[in-house]
């Protein structure tokens, strides 16, 4: 090979999101060895000219060591101040980290709202981006203090593929206190058989529990929704140990470690990925098998006549989800109409519209340049759609 011909990796876009589990110590001993590691590997990553974010939890564990808390609070107010007393312990530890390594970081606090009015989701963007041109390292959390529950991402691993999702990202690790996925939960079950690698989410068949670590938020089922965003938008995801934050370059060198999920097909424009994953979804429309093969096979707008119930609350452009008769998933997309205008005009033809709502509205319930089709259908029905029986 010519000295010309550089074999040294393109820079990539890299998420790492470390969970309180990998962070503390029985929930409130910093773990101090462990995040210098995680520093260490952030800037080398860096330093090769990757475009690396980290996404760190840790602002309630910290906070509860800070006021010497035993247990994570359970009422919300309380996570709230708790957290406005870790945070800024958390950032000031990485600062003084990334410090010796010469490494510039910037706090970056988002709230589910920031990531769902389309305005503010495009400035973040550029914020990311301008701190990428500065060689800076943003450290992302969820807002705590001031995220009332309705607009929370609720846990960092969720957060954590918006935000890889939204800056078109070519990889997301999770890092947490087991060193993969298992078919079970590794401590409930010493039988669990580990999992390496996931083609297909839909084609997993595990037992995650409904709760992680006692510091920790979600468990395994979080980390699988954070599989099913990131992987949608086309990002490769590795579940792995933070105790080994070193891990994560084995990993980029090509080392089958931890739990390793493949990319799928990505939507093809940032908008596009916006709607299948920034928005959060405020109704559910049924259609029949004709409206199906309609916009899964033909790449067709979805028409009212193919629409054969609906559910929830929604304005006209809220983000809705398109399903069969079953309730599964077949795609997410902005609507034309109101939840009330729907339920009128559901199952007859276009040209009706305008004669049973008394005014001209838009042709199409859907529109394709609105509509997003989920790539893995079987992956996303492992959650539970809100509103169905
Ligand atoms: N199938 C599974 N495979 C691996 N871990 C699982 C599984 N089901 C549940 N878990 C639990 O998930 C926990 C990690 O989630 P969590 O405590 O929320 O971590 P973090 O703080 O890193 O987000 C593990 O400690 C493990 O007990
Ligand atoms: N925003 C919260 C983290 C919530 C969370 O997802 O925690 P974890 O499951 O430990 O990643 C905090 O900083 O404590």
């Amino acid at each position: 090979m010519s000295a010309s011909s550089s074999t040294a990796p393109p820079s990539q876009t890299i998420v790492v999101k470390i969970g309180t589990s990998s962070l503390t110590r029985d929930g409130n001993q910093t773990a101090l060895s462990v995040l210098a590691r995680l520093v260490e590997t952030l800037s080398s990553l860096q330093n090769q000219g990757h475009q690396v974010i980290l996404v760190s939890s840790g602002a309630v564990g910290v906070g509860c060591a800070r006021l010497g808390l035993t247990e994570r609070p359970k009422a919300i107010e309380q996570k709230q101040a708790v957290a406005a007393v870790g945070q800024g312990r958390l950032m000031r530890i990485y600062d003084d980290l990334f410090t010796v390594l010469e490494q510039p970081i910037a706090q970056v606090l988002l709230t589910r709202n920031d990531l769902m009015q389309r305005s503010r989701y495009v400035n973040s963007y550029r914020t990311f981006q301008q701190l990428f041109k500065l060689n800076v390292i943003p450290i992302v959390n969820e807002n705590d203090t001031v995220a009332v529950d309705e607009l929370k991402f609720g846990d960092n691993d969720t957060l954590s593929a918006l935000v890889a999702s939204l800056v078109g990202a070519d990889w997301l690790f999770l890092l947490t206190d087991v060193d993969r996925l298992y078919s079970a939960d590794p401590r409930a079950n010493p039988e669990a058989e580990p999992i390496t690698w996931v083609q297909h989410l839909g084609d997993l068949d595990i037992d995650v529990g409904d709760r992680g670590s006692a510091w920790g938020t979600g468990g395994m089922i979080t980390k699988l929704e954070a599989a099913r965003i990131a992987t949608s938008s086309g990002i490769r995801m590795a579940i792995t140990n933070g105790q080994s934050p070193e891990n994560i370059l084995k990993i980029l060198a090509g080392e089958p470690l931890g739990t390793q999920f493949a990319p799928q097909p990505k939507p093809n424009n940032a908008r596009k990925r916006w709607i299948a994953n920034g928005l959060a979804p405020n109704g559910w429309l049924y259609l029949d098998p004709g409206a199906v093969r309609a916009i899964s096979q033909d790449g067709k707008s979805l028409l009212s006549a193919g629409i054969t119930d609906i559910k929830g609350q929604f304005q006209a452009q809220d983000a809705v989800v398109l399903c069969d008769r079953n309730g599964q998933e077949l795609a997410r997309g902005l609507v034309n109409y109101n939840h009330y205008e729907l339920q009128q005009i559901l199952g007859r033809r276009s040209s009706e519209i305008s004669m049973i709502l008394g005014y001209d509205g838009a042709d199409t319930v859907v529109h394709r340049d609105n509509l997003v089709l989920n790539p893995d259908v079987a992956g996303l029905a492992m959650k539970p759609l809100v509103g169905e029986e």
